[in-house]
């Protein structure tokens, strides 16, 4: 489908209690995101996250976010789980992620930095091999975990890509600027924490739901732009 008209994927990372896992369902996310690494805040224990995959299943996409892992680890992790896709948001290269991909047999989504315009000749060493590729910002430096840290870039630099990569967009976004990301950058899907939360990992019901209500108009109308155009 021409990217421009494919409905927008909203995920909703970072949740751990059933209360905003349900919001985020409700609001009508696609995706839903469980971060097992263990320096963040929104880190979930497996037994937590099973119960948490039990309530999206067949609502949502569930994602198993892993920084890092080996194969061994992240297999015995998705055997546990269940998730629909495993999204890497470390150092992985492409012989990792493909290595991941086969042993699993899940969908994958290789997270890269983007902090300018020469970051985003890494992408094409993973096409073909992640499912989908995800464009953050970087983390600070000497941050204790890579992503999460509510920081935009610019959206501008993504202009240039080829309109057919579909790419996921994360990094920074809230309620409040979401509609310009997707106006600027035409993203396949986008990927929030920080900005549908009150405090490092803890999620806000009001702000999820008002994520996801301004991502879809800002959706809609970038389509119906498009079909102008
Ligand atoms: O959310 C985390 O704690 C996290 C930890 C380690 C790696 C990635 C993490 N989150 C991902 O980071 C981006 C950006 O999040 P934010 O909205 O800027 O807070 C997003 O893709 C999360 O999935």
């Amino acid at each position: 489908m021409n990217p421009a008209f494919a409905p927008l994927t909203i995920k909703i990372c970072g949740l751990s209690t059933p209360e905003t896992l349900r919001a985020a369902l409700d609001a009508g996310a696609d995706m839903v995101g469980l971060v097992f690494h263990p320096k963040s805040p929104r880190f979930v224990t497996t037994a937590r996250a099973a119960e948490l995959a039990a309530m999206a299943r067949g609502r949502a996409e569930i994602v198993a976010l892993i920084v890092d892992r080996d194969v061994g680890e992240t297999r015995a992790l998705t055997e546990a789980l269940k998730p629909d896709w495993l999204q890497l948001h470390g150092q992985e290269t492409p012989e990792q992620v493909a290595a991941i991909k086969t042993a699993t047999g899940l969908r994958v989504m290789k997270a890269l930095g983007v902090g300018g315009a020469h970051d985003l000749a890494a992408i094409a060493a993973y096409q073909g091999i992640a499912d989908r590729i995800l464009l953050d910002a970087k983390p600070p430096k000497d941050a204790a975990y890579p992503g999460g840290h509510g920081r935009p870039f610019d959206w501008g630099l993504l202009a240039a890509l080829d309109p057919a990569l579909g790419f996921m967009l994360s990094g920074g976004l809230d309620p409040a600027n979401v509609a310009q990301a997707i106006a600027m950058a035409r993203p396949w899907g986008i990927d929030v924490s920080s900005g549908v939360e009150s405090a490092p990992g803890v999620k806000d019901i009001g702000a999820i739901r008002d994520f996801v209500a301004a991502a879809r108009a800002a959706s809609a109308a970038a389509t119906a732009e498009a079909g102008r155009t």
